[in-house]
Order: C-alpha cells, then structure tokens, then sequence
C-alpha cells in the first residue's frame, strides 16, 4: 500500500529504520521485534508499531517483523525499489565530496551526472563522471530520467540553479546552499544544513551543563 498521507515525520525516520534493518540483513538476522529496533534506534517501540502499521500488519506477536519483508516494504514506500537518478551541481569541495561518497549507491540513489558553470572544470572526472557544463543540463536531466537535483554551488547562485532544475523537469531538490529557495509547490525541497547545526549544536554545550545540573537538583530533591 503506498499512501499520501503519510506525515513527515514518519517518512523521515523511514531511512532511520531501513539503514538498521539493513544492517540486520547483512547479518543474516531474519526477524526484529519492535522493542528491539526501539533501543537501537531510541525510539518509543509504540511509535515504530505505528509508524510500521501505515504499511499493513505485517508485524507477528512473539516473532516480530520479517526484516526482509519489511525491507522490501520500507523500499517501496520510499520508491527505493527503482534506481532514482541524482544530479548533482556545483562541482566545488562539497561536491566533489558528495560526488566521491557514495551511500546513494546502496539505497538505489544514484548520481549520474555533474555539473559546474566554471569552464576549467568542465571536462574533469569526478567519481569516473565528467563534469558537465550547464548548457547541457536540461537535455541529460531528460535523457536520463533525473528526478532528484543536489545543489552544492555559492548561496548567491543558488536560486538561479534551483530554476534552471526546475525548468528541467526535477521534482525534489537537495539545497546545501544556505539560502530558502523558492520554487513551485510541487517541487519539494530539503535544506542539509551544516552551519545552523553546528550553531546550535553549539548552545547545548552549557544548555546540556544546565540541564545536567537542573537533572542533579530534581535527584537530590527527591532524595531528600
Ligand atoms: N550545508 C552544508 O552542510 C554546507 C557545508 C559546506 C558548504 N556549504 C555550502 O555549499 C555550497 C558549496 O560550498 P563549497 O565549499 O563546495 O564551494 P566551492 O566554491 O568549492 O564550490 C562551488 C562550485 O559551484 C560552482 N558554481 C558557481 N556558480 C555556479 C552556477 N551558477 N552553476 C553551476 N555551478 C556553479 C563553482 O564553479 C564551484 O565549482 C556553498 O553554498 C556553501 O555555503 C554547505
């Protein structure tokens, strides 16, 4: 059963789960008990229950999931069960870095194609894929079938290339410029980004001291 009404949230712990199974799979583990996947994944099993009824019930009392199954199930919702070609532009640090890590492979997520606007980098190899100009980039967006876009280029050049993607056909973009961009309401977009993470990662290191104190305080109180 594929539904659109599955909420975001749960479509975003949906990797989270098929990343562990995964690892299950290698491992030759045939079935997982939502208790168990709920300690790996710090994750309430109650939720994991829900959030793996929206597919069918096809979790059995006493024995658990079949991973393989619901392996399969989780791919599918997720579309991972076609290749799903990946453009990726802006062939700069992080995207050669993008480019030469390959997790999209396992999932069935491939980049196919590069693209930079600077003409000494046209031509290059990166990953044994040639850095395209971006001229090219409608033409190779259809030819290939590419339906995800990755945008690694400076933030003031971001939106230009969200609209040439746009115009190509591409329904989903990934933004690590540090921009919002604007783009029609059924192109879905997801921001990666690094910085805002790293700042407020940054406020939890005294938060996370005062929470630790405020933790002992309640202790002791209660203790007393
Ligand atoms: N979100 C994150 O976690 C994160 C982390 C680091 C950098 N960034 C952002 O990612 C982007 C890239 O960073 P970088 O360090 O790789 O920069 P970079 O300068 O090394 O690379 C940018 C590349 O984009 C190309 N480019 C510029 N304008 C273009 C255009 N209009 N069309 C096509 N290609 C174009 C450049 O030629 C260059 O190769 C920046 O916006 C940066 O702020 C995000």
């Amino acid at each position: 059963m594929k539904s659109d009404k599955i909420s975001e949230a749960v479509v975003r712990r949906l990797p989270i789960y098929l990343r562990y199974l995964s690892g299950l799979q290698r491992r030759e583990v045939a079935t997982v008990s939502s208790q168990e996947l709920g300690q790996k994944l710090d994750l309430n099993p109650a939720q994991i229950r829900k959030d793996l009824a929206y597919f069918g019930d096809f979790g059995r009392k006493g024995i658990g999931y079949d991973v393989a199954y619901l392996i399969e199930k989780i791919r599918h919702i997720l579309n991972l069960d076609q290749q799903i070609n990946v453009v990726l532009i802006g062939a700069g640090n992080l995207g050669q870095a993008l480019s030469n890590y390959n997790m999209y492979l396992k999932e069935n997520l491939k980049i196919v194609a590069v693209f930079d606007a600077y003409g000494p980098k046209v031509g290059t190899l990166i990953n044994s894929l040639k850095v395209q100009p971006m001229e090219e980039l409608s033409t190779t967006i259809q030819q290939h079938n590419i339906r995800i876009g990755i945008i690694t280029v400076p933030e003031h050049e971001a939106q230009q290339v969200a609209d040439k993607l746009v115009e190509a056909g591409i329904g989903a973009i990934l933004n690590f410029a540090p921009i919002i961009l604007r783009t029609p309401a059924n192109v879905r977009v997801h921001a990666a980004d690094f910085t805002t993470d790293m700042i407020s990662l940054a406020y939890y290191l005294d938060n996370g001291k005062e929470d630790l104190d405020d933790a002992k305080q309640s202790n002791t109180e209660v203790d007393h």
